[in-house]
């Protein structure tokens, strides 16, 4: 299915973060944050460096506790979730860190399994089966499994970090800049990846990222955070209007017109 026509058909909010402050010691790093994130979509975070994107996805999946606002995850205010049910929704996520953060000392196979073996009590049998279907599905043959990450090329264990982050098949991923440190062609070919994820398991994609090729080929939507808050967001024709001074330089900067974002 094209996933505009996806997004448009169902706006359904998977996260809906209203008025969100989150803050270490005396600082506060977002300061009333609303974001909705739709299923179905390819939603690209950006903002400038230290801007806290990680704090907002490291807050929305539990690692950080916010200060006051409210965070909605699949309908279910957290706040009111028991532990049964935070468990529950942590079932329907699945997340890429930076550097892909894979377990040096375990196999490929053994990281993609690594959810499946803390969520669910199947048999190694169909962990395998799963861990199989996961690696081929992210494009990488069946030999890859039994190989440690220090054997891999840097888009190879993007690709295991995704499979491990697809293995309890998700409704949604949050990618923390999954192109980064790729090629052009290998980030390229990973955000095709993810496109074709997206439209083949109706997948909702919610990517941190730098990258404007990405943000400009990938993401049916774009969020941009600066001052604490998320100051637009829509397509990337609305980033290009927007009379910001960081969105201005960041759209409109060398960088874009390389791009072919930009004029
Ligand atoms: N645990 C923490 N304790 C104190 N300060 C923190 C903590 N985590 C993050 N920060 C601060 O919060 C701010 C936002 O950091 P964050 O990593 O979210 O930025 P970012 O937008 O993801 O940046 P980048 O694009 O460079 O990755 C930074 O000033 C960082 O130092």
């Amino acid at each position: 299915m094209d996933a505009r026509t996806n997004e448009t058909s169902a706006r359904e909010s998977i996260i809906r973060v209203r008025d969100l402050v989150v803050g270490f010691g005396e600082t506060n790093i977002l300061k009333g944050l609303d974001l909705d994130v739709y299923r179905g979509e390819i939603l690209g975070f950006v903002g400038g460096s230290g801007g806290g994107k990680s704090v907002l996805l490291r807050t929305l999946i539990g690692l950080v506790t916010k200060r006051s606002g409210t965070i909605e995850l699949f309908g279910t205010n957290v706040d009111d979730a028991t532990d049964a049910e935070k468990n529950a929704i942590e079932r329907r996520w699945g997340i890429l860190f930076q550097q892909g953060a894979l377990f040096s000392s375990l196999t490929v196979r053994q990281n993609v399994q690594f959810p499946i073996r803390e969520y669910l009590g199947v048999s190694k049998r169909l962990r395998d089966e799963v861990t199989m279907a996961k690696l081929e599905m992210v494009g990488l043959k069946p030999d890859v499994a039994a190989k440690f990450p220090s054997e891999l090329s840097g888009g190879m264990i993007k690709r295991v970090a995704l499979a491990r982050a697809l293995a309890l098949d998700p409704e949604i991923v949050f990618l923390d800049e999954p192109t980064s440190g790729l090629d052009p062609i290998g980030a390229g070919e990973f955000d095709q990846l993810i496109r074709t994820l997206q439209q083949t398991l109706g997948l909702t994609v919610f990517m941190v990222t730098h990258d404007l090729d990405s943000l400009h080929t990938v993401c049916d939507r774009i969020a941009a955070l600066a001052d604490g808050k998320v100051i637009a967001d829509g397509p990337i024709s609305t980033m290009l209007e927007s009379q910001h001074p960081w969105l201005k330089a960041y759209f409109h900067g060398t960088r874009a017109r390389t791009a072919g974002i930009s004029r």
